[in-house]
C-alpha cells in the first residue's frame, strides 16, 4: 500500500497537518529526505498538531468513560482528525464562541485552562482539574502518586490512549531535539548518566519510602538525611536533579515529595523495617524497585565499557560474538564468566573463572572486589562481603547474593513489557488440529504455556468448549529450571500435569530437539539473549526436527528502522519477502514525526543495549530476525504486535535449509555450516562459528542455578488472575465502582479490522485510533474468549 493510500485510512488529517502531510506526501512516498524547503517552523507546527490531536483522543476516552450527562457540551464544529465520535469542545474565554479542538491547541486554550489549574509551583494535591468539574476522570496528576487502581491511571491501558501518549511523547521529543540548542541537547545525552547515578541512591537509600511516609507535603531534606544517612548538601542536590526531570518534587526549598514518577519505586513498606532487613527488600514486591535497583547497578556500570569491548579491545570482534566477553565483563573484570554465572559468584574475587584465562585482548574495568564486584549491602565493606543472611562470616558464600535475588525479583519487575493476553493473539491456535503438540522451547517455569492450554485444552472439567483445539504443551528448559516448573504447577494446576495436557522435559536448546511430531515450536523470549550463531544454531534444531506443517512462533521485540523501511518499493527489488510477511510495517508513524515514534519506542533499543552490554545478545530488526530465521530454513510469513508495543510474535514455516556444506561429523544432526550468504541486503548472520559453539561456552554464557534471564516471566500467575485483569478491562473497572485490580489491565492485543483478514493491508492501523482494531468476527481467539478480550467500544 502506499502512503498515500495508508494516510487516507489513517485519519483524516487536521489542518496543519493536512498541509504539511501535502507539503512532503511525495518526497516521502519516493522515500527520500524531507526537502530542505520544508520550512522548520512548518514541521514544528506539525508536531504541536499531533499532539493536540493526541490530546483530543485522549480526553475524549476519559469524557466518554465519564458520566455523558455531565461532560462537556458539544459544540458542532470541525471534527477532530481522529475522532469516531463527537469530540468535546473549548469554548473561549473572551468571545464564549465554542469551537472544536483544532490542531494546533489555539491560545486561548490555555487562558481557558488557566481558570482551573494552578500554575505548577501553586499546585496543590488536590485534583482541581476541568475534568473534576465535569465528573470524569482526569489524566494522572505527575504531582500525586501512582495509583494503579484508580480509573485515571487504568485508562491509560486503553489502546487509544496509548497511541496517542506514544505520538505525544514521540512528538515532543522531536520538538524538543529541533528548538534547544543542539550543545544542551547533547549535554542531555552526554551526561544523563548522572539520572541512573541519582536513582540509583534514591532506591538504595530507601529515600522513596521516606518522602511515602512524610506524606505529600514532603520533608525536608535534613530529615531525609538523618533517616537515610546520606549527607544532606549532597542529597538536596541528587533530589533536585531528579525533581528537574519530573521524578520527585521540590514543593518548597529542601522539601521534596514522592510524585507519579518516582512512587513507582516504593515497595510499600515501612522504612525502618527496610533499615532493619535490607536484603529483604523485594520480598513480596511487584519487583519494580528491585528491576530498578538492578538497571542502575550492574547493567548501568557494563554500559560503560561499550566502547572497551567493541572497539578500543584489539580482540573487539571477538568481545562482540562470545556471550562471556561482553562489555558487562569488562565493566567487572570478568572475562569468560556469564552474567549469570557471576550472579552467583563466579568471578568475584579470585573465585572460580570456568573460562579462558585473560589475554591481552581484555580490557578489564574494574578488577577489584571492593569496587564493581562487590556486594550491594548497606555499609558493606570488604570485610563483609562474604557473610550469609544469618549474618555469619561465611568464605563460600555468594558474595553476589543480593545481586542474585534482586534479579529474580527484577525480572517480575518486568511483567508489563507483555500483556500476558498478547500470546493468544500472537498466533492463530484455533487452527491448529485437535490434540496439536506446542513445545515450549526455553520456557522457563511454564508461565506462557499455562495461558495456552487454559485458554486451548480440554480439561475435562466443562469449562472449555467445544471447539477449544484440545492443545498439549511440552515445555523444555534445563533441569534446575524445569525441577522449579515442574513443582509450581503440580501446586497450582496438577489437573493440567495429570492429565498428560502440559508436561515438562530437560532439554539443551542445543542439542538435537527431541520432538518430532510438534505443531508449534514456540520460543519466547529465547532468540535475543544470544549472539547471531547462536540463536542460528537453536534454530537449526528445532529446522532439523520439524514437520512440514510445524510452524515456529518466536516472540521477541521487533525493532524498527529509524527510517521508513523501503521494501515493497520501485527502487528496492524486493528479494527478502519482506512484502509477503502478513503485518510487516515499512514504518510505525508518519512525517514528521521519526518512521518508528522515536522517543516513544525507546525501551525496545533500551532493551536492545542491554541484551549487548550484558551477554552480547541483541533485540532484533525484522529484517535481521527474517534472515536469521531463513539460514536456519525457517521462512517468516506473518508478525502480530499489540497496539503501543513493539514486542512481537513471529510466525515462520519450514523451508529448505540455505547450502547444506557438510553435516557435523559425528553429531548425528544436520547441523550444517552456512556460507557467508547474504540474504537480505544487508544481513549480519555470519555462518556459525564452531570454535564460537564450544559446549564450554555455552555453559559458561547459560544460567547455572535457575536464575531467570532478561524477559522470563518468574512467576506462574492463575489465569483467573490474568483473565480478571484482562477481562475486566478498562470498562469493567470503571463500570464497577470499588473494582480492585491487582495490577493495572492487560493491554488489549491487536486484531485484524473488522472486515479485513490481512493485517498488513492496514499496516499503520495500530496507531490510527479511529479504526476498529478489535472484532469478534475476525477475532483468532476462540468464541468463549472472546468476551473477555473484546474491544472496549
Ligand atoms: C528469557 S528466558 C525465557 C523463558 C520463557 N520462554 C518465558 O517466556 O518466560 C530464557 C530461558 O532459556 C533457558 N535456557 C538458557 N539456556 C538454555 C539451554 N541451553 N537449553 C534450554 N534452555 C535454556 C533459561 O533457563 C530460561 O528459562
Amino acid at each position: 500500500m502506499s502512503i498515500k493510500e495508508t494516510l487516507t485510512i489513517c485519519r483524516t488529517p487536521s489542518p496543519v497537518f493536512f498541509i504539511f502531510s501535502q507539503l512532503v506526501l511525495q518526497p516521502l512516498s519516493s522515500l527520500s529526505p524531507l526537502p530542505s524547503s520544508i520550512m522548520t517552523f512548518a514541521v514544528l507546527r506539525a508536531l504541536h498538531a499531533i499532539i493536540g490531536d493526541a490530546l483530543d483522543d485522549i480526553e475524549r476516552i476519559y469524557a466518554e468513560s465519564g458520566n455523558s450527562q455531565n461532560s462537556r457540551t458539544s459544540t458542532p464544529g470541525t471534527p477532530s482528525a481522529t475522532s469516531t465520535a463527537p469530540l468535546p469542545t473549548h469554548k473561549s474565554t473572551n468571545s464564549g464562541q465554542g469551537y472544536a479542538y483544532a490542531s494546533p491547541p489555539p491560545s486561548p486554550l490555555i487562558t481557558s485552562y488557566s481558570q482551573n489549574v494552578p500554575c505548577s509551583h501553586e499546585r496543590s494535591t488536590t485534583p482541581t482539574s476541568a475534568s473534576a468539574a465535569n465528573n470524569y476522570p482526569d489524566f494522572p496528576s505527575l504531582d500525586l502518586p501512582f495509583d494503579p487502581n484508580s480509573p485515571s491511571e487504568t485508562l491509560t491501558s486503553h489502546p487509544i490512549v496509548i497511541s496517542a501518549v506514544n505520538r505525544i511523547v514521540a512528538a515532543a521529543g522531536q520538538m524538543s531535539a529541533t528548538v534547544q540548542i543542539p550543545f544542551l541537547t547533547l549535554c542531555d545525552a552526554g551526561m544523563s548518566f548522572h539520572l541512573p547515578s541519582c536513582l540509583r541512591l534514591i532506591e538504595a537509600s530507601h529515600t522513596v519510602e521516606i518522602l511515602r511516609e512524610a506524606g505529600p507535603n514532603g520533608l525536608h531534606v535534613k530529615l531525609i538525611a538523618e533517616k537515610n544517612g546520606v549527607d544532606k548538601n549532597k542529597l538536596a542536590h541528587i533530589l533536585r536533579l531528579l525533581a528537574t526531570h519530573h521524578i520527585l518534587r521540590e514543593v518548597s526549598p529542601n522539601v521534596f515529595a514522592n510524585n507519579r514518577l518516582s512512587s513507582i519505586l516504593d515497595t510499600g513498606k515501612p522504612f525502618e523495617e527496610l533499615i532493619r532487613s535490607p536484603d529483604t527488600k523485594y520480598n513480596d514486591t511487584n519487583g519494580v524497585s528491585a528491576f530498578f535497583g538492578m538497571c542502575t547497578d550492574e547493567l548501568f556500570k557494563s554500559a560503560g565499557f561499550l566502547t572497551e569491548a567493541y572497539y578500543l579491545s584489539p580482540q573487539k570482534h571477538k568481545n562482540g560474538r562470545e556471550p562471556t566477553r561482553a562489555p558487562f565483563n569488562h565493566a567487572f573484570g570478568c572475562e569468560g564468566v556469564g552474567f549469570f554465572g557471576w550472579l552467583e559468584g563466579e568471578g568475584i574475587d579470585g573465585k572460580r573463572v570456568n573460562g579462558p584465562g585473560r589475554d591481552e585482548g581484555f580490557i578489564p574495568g574494574v578488577a577489584t572486589p571492593g569496587n564493581g564486584s562487590m556486594t550491594h549491602r548497606r555499609g558493606t565493606s570488604t570485610a563483609d562481603m562474604y557473610t550469609s543472611v544469618d549474618g555469619i562470616h561465611d568464605p563460600f558464600a555468594n558474595p553476589n547474593r543480593f545481586r542474585l535475588e534482586r534479579f529474580g525479583k527484577a525480572m517480575t519487575g518486568t511483567a508489563s513489557w507483555e500483556a500476558p493476553g498478547a500470546v493468544l493473539n500472537g498466533f492463530d491456535w484455533q487452527s491448529l488440529p485437535k490434540g496439536s503438540i506446542v513445545v515450549d522451547v526455553g520456557g522457563g517455569i511454564g508461565s506462557t504455556s499455562m495461558l495456552l492450554a487454559h485458554a486451548f485444552s480440554e480439561r475435562g472439567d466443562g469449562l472449555s468448549d467445544e471447539d477449544v483445539p484440545g492443545l498439549k504443551f511440552i515445555i523444555q528448559d534445563r533441569e534446575v529450571v524445569v525441577d522449579m516448573g515442574e513443582k509450581a504447577w503440580k501446586a497450582k494446576f496438577p489437573d493440567l500435569v495429570d492429565s498428560g495436557i502440559a508436561r515438562f522435559q530437560v532439554h539443551d536448546f542445543f542439542t538435537p530437539q527431541p520432538i518430532k511430531n510438534a505443531s508449534v515450536f514456540l520460543l519466547r523470549v529465547v532468540l535475543h539473549d544470544w549472539p547471531d550463531a547462536f540463536a542460528q544454531r537453536i534454530l537449526l534444531r528445532l529446522r532439523e526436527a520439524a514437520r512440514p506443517d510445524t510452524k515456529l512462533l518466536i516472540a521477541d521485540f521487533v525493532l524498527p528502522l529509524a527510517c521508513a523501511d523501503n521494501f515493497g518499493s520501485a527502487q528496492h527489488e524486493d528479494e527478502s519477502g519482506l512484502t509477503e510477511i502478513q503485518g510487516a510495517e515499512t514504518m510505525l508513524a508518519l512525517a514528521p514525526l521519526l518512521p518508528n515514534l522515536g522517543k516513544a519506542s525507546a525501551n525496545g533499543y533500551w532493551m536492545d543495549m542491554t541484551m549487548q552490554c550484558m551477554f552480547n545478545g541483541q533485540e532484533r530488526t525484522l529484517r535481521e530476525i527474517v534472515s536469521l530465521a531463513h539460514s536456519a530454513g525457517w521462512k517468516v510469513t506473518k508478525v502480530t504486535k499489540a497496539p503501543g508495543s513493539l514486542f512481537g510474535y513471529i510466525v515462520a514455516i519450514p523451508i529448505d535449509i540455505p547450502t547444506q556444506r557438510r553435516a557435523r561429523a559425528g553429531s548425528g544432526s544436520a547441523f550444517f555450516e552456512i556460507p557467508n550468504s547474504n540474504y537480505m541486503g544487508g544481513s549480519t548472520v555470519d555462518p556459525p562459528n564452531e570454535a564460537l559453539l564450544d559446549v564450554q561456552e555455552i555453559g559458561r554464557a547459560s544460567s547455572r542455578c535457575g536464575t531467570p534471564t532478561f524477559g522470563s516471566r518468574m512467576d506462574l500467575p492463575s489465569y483467573e488472575e490474568a483473565r480478571a485483569r484482562f477481562g475486566g478491562g478498562v470498562r469493567g473497572a470503571l463500570r464497577k465502582p470499588g473494582t480492585v485490580l491487582t495490577r493495572p489491565p492487560l493491554k488489549l492485543s491487536i486484531l485484524p479490522a473488522a472486515g479485513t483478514t490481512k493485517r498488513r493491508d492496514r499496516p499503520l492501523s495500530q496507531w490510527f485510533p479511529n479504526l476498529p482494531l478489535l472484532s469478534h468476527e475476525t477475532s483468532l481467539l476462540p468464541a468463549h474468549l472472546h468476551h473477555q478480550f473484546r474491544s472496549p467500544h
